[in-house]
Protein backbone atom coordinates (compact mmCIF):
# COMPACT_ATOMS: atom_id res chain seq x y z
CA UNK A 1 0.00 0.00 0.00
CA UNK A 2 1.69 3.57 -1.08
CA UNK A 3 1.46 6.09 1.68
CA UNK A 4 -1.23 7.96 2.34
CA UNK A 5 -2.27 11.47 1.82
CA UNK A 6 -5.44 12.92 2.45
CA UNK A 7 -7.06 11.66 5.63
CA UNK A 8 -10.85 12.57 6.50
CA UNK A 9 -11.66 13.46 9.98
CA UNK A 10 -15.13 13.30 11.11
CA UNK A 11 -16.22 15.01 14.21
CA UNK A 12 -13.94 17.91 15.55
CA UNK A 13 -14.54 17.40 19.46
CA UNK A 14 -12.05 15.75 22.17
CA UNK A 15 -11.12 12.64 19.50
CA UNK A 16 -11.11 14.81 16.39
CA UNK A 17 -8.71 17.42 17.41
CA UNK A 18 -6.36 15.26 18.36
CA UNK A 19 -6.15 12.88 15.10
CA UNK A 20 -6.46 16.32 12.62
CA UNK A 21 -3.19 17.49 14.96
CA UNK A 22 -1.08 14.08 14.89
CA UNK A 23 -2.44 13.83 11.31
CA UNK A 24 -1.03 16.89 10.46
CA UNK A 25 1.98 17.09 12.53
CA UNK A 26 2.91 13.82 9.95
CA UNK A 27 2.38 15.51 6.88
CA UNK A 28 -0.87 14.66 6.24
CA UNK A 29 -3.88 16.55 4.55
CA UNK A 30 -6.66 16.45 7.42
CA UNK A 31 -9.80 17.18 6.23
CA UNK A 32 -12.20 18.23 9.35
CA UNK A 33 -15.83 18.21 9.62
CA UNK A 34 -18.33 19.01 11.48
CA UNK A 35 -21.98 20.11 12.26
CA UNK A 36 -21.02 24.08 12.87
CA UNK A 37 -18.38 26.27 11.71
CA UNK A 38 -18.47 27.54 15.52
CA UNK A 39 -17.32 24.02 16.38
CA UNK A 40 -15.20 24.04 13.54
CA UNK A 41 -13.87 27.42 14.63
CA UNK A 42 -13.30 26.39 18.36
CA UNK A 43 -11.42 23.08 17.53
CA UNK A 44 -8.81 24.67 15.28
CA UNK A 45 -7.94 27.03 18.68
CA UNK A 46 -8.17 23.47 20.23
CA UNK A 47 -5.28 22.67 17.86
CA UNK A 48 -3.19 25.38 18.08
CA UNK A 49 -3.36 24.89 21.70
CA UNK A 50 -2.61 21.60 21.10
CA UNK A 51 0.58 22.54 19.10
CA UNK A 52 2.18 24.48 21.53
CA UNK A 53 1.95 21.90 23.98
CA UNK A 54 1.59 18.98 22.61
CA UNK A 55 5.93 19.23 21.26
CA UNK A 56 6.71 19.75 24.67
CA UNK A 57 5.16 16.38 25.89
CA UNK A 58 7.01 14.17 23.03
CA UNK A 59 4.17 14.23 19.95
CA UNK A 60 5.33 12.84 16.69
CA UNK A 61 6.48 14.67 13.39
CA UNK A 62 8.89 17.12 12.62
CA UNK A 63 9.25 20.21 14.24
CA UNK A 64 7.81 22.75 12.10
CA UNK A 65 6.00 26.01 12.48
CA UNK A 66 2.60 26.58 13.63
CA UNK A 67 1.03 27.95 10.99
CA UNK A 68 2.75 25.56 8.52
CA UNK A 69 0.92 22.30 10.37
CA UNK A 70 -2.06 24.15 10.55
CA UNK A 71 -2.48 24.92 7.21
CA UNK A 72 -2.90 21.33 6.19
CA UNK A 73 -6.35 21.10 7.91
CA UNK A 74 -9.25 22.48 5.95
CA UNK A 75 -12.40 22.78 7.69
CA UNK A 76 -16.08 21.66 6.53
CA UNK A 77 -19.26 21.04 7.35
CA UNK A 78 -20.42 19.42 3.93
CA UNK A 79 -17.85 16.78 3.63
CA UNK A 80 -15.89 19.40 0.49
CA UNK A 81 -12.84 17.61 -0.38
CA UNK A 82 -13.77 13.98 0.67
CA UNK A 83 -13.91 12.78 -3.07
CA UNK A 84 -10.46 12.70 -2.36
CA UNK A 85 -9.85 11.25 0.62
CA UNK A 86 -7.45 8.41 0.88
CA UNK A 87 -9.11 7.79 4.18
CA UNK A 88 -11.71 8.77 6.86
CA UNK A 89 -11.56 8.25 10.65
CA UNK A 90 -14.94 8.97 11.91
CA UNK A 91 -15.02 10.62 15.78
CA UNK A 92 -18.78 12.08 16.09
CA UNK A 93 -20.77 11.09 19.37
CA UNK A 94 -20.95 7.86 20.60
CA UNK A 95 -24.99 7.74 19.15
CA UNK A 96 -25.80 4.73 16.73
CA UNK A 97 -28.42 6.86 14.88
CA UNK A 98 -25.88 9.64 13.93
CA UNK A 99 -23.32 7.27 13.12
CA UNK A 100 -25.06 5.14 10.66
CA UNK A 101 -26.29 8.79 8.93
CA UNK A 102 -22.96 9.81 8.94
CA UNK A 103 -21.19 6.89 7.27
CA UNK A 104 -24.48 6.41 4.40
CA UNK A 105 -23.17 10.36 3.84
CA UNK A 106 -18.97 8.81 3.50
CA UNK A 107 -20.87 6.03 1.64
CA UNK A 108 -21.86 8.51 -0.71
CA UNK A 109 -19.45 11.13 -0.95
CA UNK A 110 -15.92 9.04 -0.51
CA UNK A 111 -14.30 7.25 -3.19
CA UNK A 112 -14.78 3.32 -3.91
CA UNK A 113 -11.13 2.81 -2.73
CA UNK A 114 -11.49 4.99 0.18
CA UNK A 115 -11.30 3.46 3.94
CA UNK A 116 -13.51 3.74 6.48
CA UNK A 117 -12.14 3.47 10.13
CA UNK A 118 -14.49 4.39 13.09
CA UNK A 119 -13.28 5.34 16.16
CA UNK A 120 -16.19 4.44 18.37
CA UNK A 121 -16.10 2.61 22.45
CA UNK A 122 -18.42 0.22 22.13
CA UNK A 123 -20.80 0.31 18.78
CA UNK A 124 -19.84 -3.22 16.87
CA UNK A 125 -17.74 -2.58 13.43
CA UNK A 126 -19.52 -5.21 11.62
CA UNK A 127 -22.64 -3.16 12.27
CA UNK A 128 -21.01 -0.28 11.03
CA UNK A 129 -19.65 -1.85 7.91
CA UNK A 130 -23.23 -3.06 7.05
CA UNK A 131 -24.40 0.48 6.94
CA UNK A 132 -22.03 1.42 3.57
CA UNK A 133 -21.41 -0.59 0.64
CA UNK A 134 -17.70 -0.88 1.24
CA UNK A 135 -17.81 -3.42 4.82
CA UNK A 136 -14.72 -5.13 3.56
CA UNK A 137 -13.49 -1.56 3.62
CA UNK A 138 -14.50 -0.92 6.88
CA UNK A 139 -12.28 -1.29 10.22
CA UNK A 140 -12.70 -0.19 14.24
CA UNK A 141 -9.72 2.02 15.18
CA UNK A 142 -10.16 2.85 18.85
CA UNK A 143 -7.56 5.85 19.52
CA UNK A 144 -6.58 6.74 22.93
CA UNK A 145 -7.05 10.12 24.21
CA UNK A 146 -4.98 12.38 23.91
CA UNK A 147 -4.38 10.77 20.28
CA UNK A 148 -1.00 13.03 20.03
CA UNK A 149 0.86 11.25 22.46
CA UNK A 150 -0.41 7.70 22.78
CA UNK A 151 1.79 5.43 20.58
CA UNK A 152 -0.97 2.56 20.70
CA UNK A 153 -4.22 1.77 18.93
CA UNK A 154 -7.05 -0.81 19.53
CA UNK A 155 -7.58 -1.93 15.47
CA UNK A 156 -10.84 -3.86 15.18
CA UNK A 157 -11.52 -6.31 12.15
CA UNK A 158 -15.65 -6.38 11.40
CA UNK A 159 -16.36 -9.62 9.78
CA UNK A 160 -15.76 -8.35 6.41
CA UNK A 161 -13.27 -5.95 7.16
CA UNK A 162 -10.58 -7.62 4.61
CA UNK A 163 -6.75 -7.86 5.22
CA UNK A 164 -5.92 -5.18 2.86
CA UNK A 165 -7.74 -3.11 4.66
CA UNK A 166 -5.74 -3.89 8.06
CA UNK A 167 -2.64 -3.81 5.93
CA UNK A 168 -3.71 0.00 4.77
CA UNK A 169 -4.29 0.86 8.61
CA UNK A 170 -1.49 -0.34 9.91
CA UNK A 171 0.33 2.11 6.88
CA UNK A 172 -1.72 5.13 8.14
CA UNK A 173 -0.51 4.24 11.74
CA UNK A 174 3.00 3.75 11.07
CA UNK A 175 3.02 7.20 9.49
CA UNK A 176 1.74 8.40 12.54
CA UNK A 177 4.38 6.64 14.46
CA UNK A 178 1.90 4.30 16.15
CA UNK A 179 1.61 1.21 16.47
CA UNK A 180 -1.60 -1.52 16.37
CA UNK A 181 -2.85 -4.14 18.37
CA UNK A 182 -5.63 -5.96 15.98
CA UNK A 183 -8.59 -7.57 18.09
CA UNK A 184 -11.96 -8.94 16.71
CA UNK A 185 -15.23 -7.90 16.97
CA UNK A 186 -17.46 -7.41 20.38
CA UNK A 187 -19.23 -4.93 21.58
CA UNK A 188 -16.67 -2.15 23.77
CA UNK A 189 -14.12 -4.32 22.22
CA UNK A 190 -11.33 -5.46 24.80
CA UNK A 191 -10.30 -1.54 26.32
CA UNK A 192 -13.72 -0.66 26.98
CA UNK A 193 -15.34 -3.89 27.98
CA UNK A 194 -12.81 -3.77 30.85
CA UNK A 195 -12.43 0.07 31.35
CA UNK A 196 -16.29 1.56 31.42
CA UNK A 197 -17.51 -1.28 33.72
CA UNK A 198 -14.34 -0.16 35.87
CA UNK A 199 -15.55 3.45 35.75
CA UNK A 200 -19.11 2.48 36.03
CA UNK A 201 -18.12 0.43 39.04
CA UNK A 202 -15.66 3.88 40.22
CA UNK A 203 -18.71 6.24 40.18
CA UNK A 204 -21.05 3.23 41.92
CA UNK A 205 -18.24 3.62 45.23
CA UNK A 206 -18.48 7.41 45.01
CA UNK A 207 -22.74 7.39 44.78
CA UNK A 208 -22.73 5.18 47.79
CA UNK A 209 -20.38 7.10 49.80
CA UNK A 210 -18.12 4.06 50.44
CA UNK A 211 -15.21 6.58 49.24
CA UNK A 212 -14.67 10.08 47.65
CA UNK A 213 -13.48 10.65 43.81
CA UNK A 214 -10.27 11.53 45.60
CA UNK A 215 -9.54 8.45 47.61
CA UNK A 216 -10.98 6.00 44.56
CA UNK A 217 -8.47 7.23 42.65
CA UNK A 218 -5.35 7.59 44.67
CA UNK A 219 -6.25 3.80 45.30
CA UNK A 220 -5.71 2.73 42.07
CA UNK A 221 -2.32 5.16 41.46
CA UNK A 222 -0.28 4.53 44.80
CA UNK A 223 -1.77 0.59 45.01
CA UNK A 224 -1.97 -0.58 41.61
CA UNK A 225 0.73 1.83 39.68
CA UNK A 226 -2.16 3.08 37.56
CA UNK A 227 -0.98 6.59 35.97
CA UNK A 228 -4.22 7.99 36.55
CA UNK A 229 -7.29 6.75 38.88
CA UNK A 230 -10.87 5.58 37.14
CA UNK A 231 -12.68 8.77 37.76
CA UNK A 232 -9.89 11.27 36.88
CA UNK A 233 -10.11 8.62 33.44
CA UNK A 234 -13.49 9.33 33.45
CA UNK A 235 -12.96 13.38 33.37
CA UNK A 236 -10.58 12.96 30.65
CA UNK A 237 -12.70 10.77 27.95
CA UNK A 238 -16.12 13.07 28.76
CA UNK A 239 -19.03 11.84 31.13
CA UNK A 240 -21.01 11.94 28.29
CA UNK A 241 -19.03 9.49 26.33
CA UNK A 242 -18.77 7.64 29.80
CA UNK A 243 -22.51 7.10 29.53
CA UNK A 244 -23.18 6.57 26.31
CA UNK A 245 -20.45 3.74 26.28
CA UNK A 246 -21.98 2.08 29.33
CA UNK A 247 -25.50 2.18 27.59
CA UNK A 248 -24.24 0.54 24.75
CA UNK A 249 -22.98 -2.28 26.76
CA UNK A 250 -25.81 -2.21 28.43
CA UNK A 251 -27.59 -2.95 25.43
CA UNK A 252 -25.45 -4.84 23.76
CA UNK A 253 -25.01 -7.87 26.11
CA UNK A 254 -28.62 -7.76 27.37
CA UNK A 255 -26.31 -7.57 30.84
CA UNK A 256 -27.42 -5.86 34.22
CA UNK A 257 -23.86 -5.67 35.01
CA UNK A 258 -23.57 -2.83 32.55
CA UNK A 259 -26.44 -0.61 34.21
CA UNK A 260 -25.30 2.75 34.30
CA UNK A 261 -24.84 4.43 38.06
CA UNK A 262 -27.29 6.76 38.94
CA UNK A 263 -25.04 9.36 39.87
CA UNK A 264 -23.18 9.19 36.55
CA UNK A 265 -26.54 9.80 34.36
CA UNK A 266 -27.24 12.37 36.84
CA UNK A 267 -23.99 14.18 36.31
CA UNK A 268 -24.20 14.06 32.54
CA UNK A 269 -28.03 15.94 32.85
CA UNK A 270 -26.52 18.55 35.23
CA UNK A 271 -23.83 19.07 32.28
CA UNK A 272 -20.81 18.06 34.63
CA UNK A 273 -18.53 16.19 31.48
CA UNK A 274 -15.31 16.45 33.05
CA UNK A 275 -12.66 18.23 31.76
CA UNK A 276 -14.54 19.52 28.44
CA UNK A 277 -17.49 21.31 30.57
CA UNK A 278 -14.14 21.99 33.05
CA UNK A 279 -16.51 20.25 35.54
CA UNK A 280 -16.71 16.24 36.40
CA UNK A 281 -15.13 14.33 39.55
CA UNK A 282 -13.00 17.37 39.16
CA UNK A 283 -12.72 20.77 38.87
CA UNK A 284 -10.52 22.28 35.47
CA UNK A 285 -12.08 25.56 35.74
CA UNK A 286 -8.14 27.25 35.82
CA UNK A 287 -6.89 24.68 33.02
CA UNK A 288 -9.87 25.60 30.20
CA UNK A 289 -9.16 29.25 28.45
N1 LIG B 1 -13.16 10.75 24.55
C1 LIG B 1 -12.39 9.67 24.49
O1 LIG B 1 -11.46 9.51 25.31
C2 LIG B 1 -12.60 8.64 23.40
C3 LIG B 1 -11.60 7.68 23.17
C4 LIG B 1 -11.76 6.78 22.11
C5 LIG B 1 -12.90 6.82 21.33
N2 LIG B 1 -13.88 7.74 21.61
C6 LIG B 1 -15.05 7.76 20.72
O2 LIG B 1 -14.80 8.78 19.77
C7 LIG B 1 -16.05 9.35 19.36
C8 LIG B 1 -16.02 10.85 19.64
O3 LIG B 1 -15.81 11.06 21.02
P1 LIG B 1 -15.37 12.48 21.58
O4 LIG B 1 -14.91 12.25 22.96
O5 LIG B 1 -14.48 13.17 20.59
O6 LIG B 1 -16.81 13.21 21.62
P2 LIG B 1 -17.12 14.77 21.64
O7 LIG B 1 -18.47 14.90 22.24
O8 LIG B 1 -15.99 15.53 22.24
O9 LIG B 1 -17.16 15.15 20.08
C9 LIG B 1 -18.11 14.64 19.20
C10 LIG B 1 -18.21 15.58 18.01
O10 LIG B 1 -19.05 14.98 17.01
C11 LIG B 1 -19.78 16.03 16.41
N3 LIG B 1 -20.93 15.49 15.70
C12 LIG B 1 -22.07 14.97 16.22
N4 LIG B 1 -22.90 14.59 15.24
C13 LIG B 1 -22.27 14.88 14.06
C14 LIG B 1 -22.60 14.72 12.70
N5 LIG B 1 -23.78 14.17 12.34
N6 LIG B 1 -21.72 15.12 11.76
C15 LIG B 1 -20.53 15.67 12.10
N7 LIG B 1 -20.14 15.84 13.39
C16 LIG B 1 -21.00 15.44 14.35
C17 LIG B 1 -20.14 16.94 17.58
O11 LIG B 1 -20.54 18.22 17.14
C18 LIG B 1 -18.84 16.93 18.38
O12 LIG B 1 -17.98 17.99 17.98
C19 LIG B 1 -17.15 8.63 20.13
O13 LIG B 1 -17.63 7.58 19.35
C20 LIG B 1 -16.38 8.10 21.36
O14 LIG B 1 -17.02 7.00 21.92
C21 LIG B 1 -13.75 8.67 22.61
Amino acid sequence: MSDIHTVGVVGAGVMGTGLAQALAQTGHRVLLVDRTKEILAAAERTIAQGLRFGRVLGAKGPKEDRRTVLGRIGLTTDYEGFDQADFVIENITEDWGLKKGVYERLDAVCPERTVFAANTSVIPITRIGAATSRPDRVLGMHFMNPVPLKPTVEMIRGHHTSAATVDTARTLLSQLGKEGILVEDSPGFVTNRVLMLTVNEAVYLVHEGVAGAEEVDRIFKTCFGHTMGPLETADLIGLDTILQSVEGLYTAFSDSKYRPCPLLVRMVDAGLLGRKSGQGFYNYATTLA
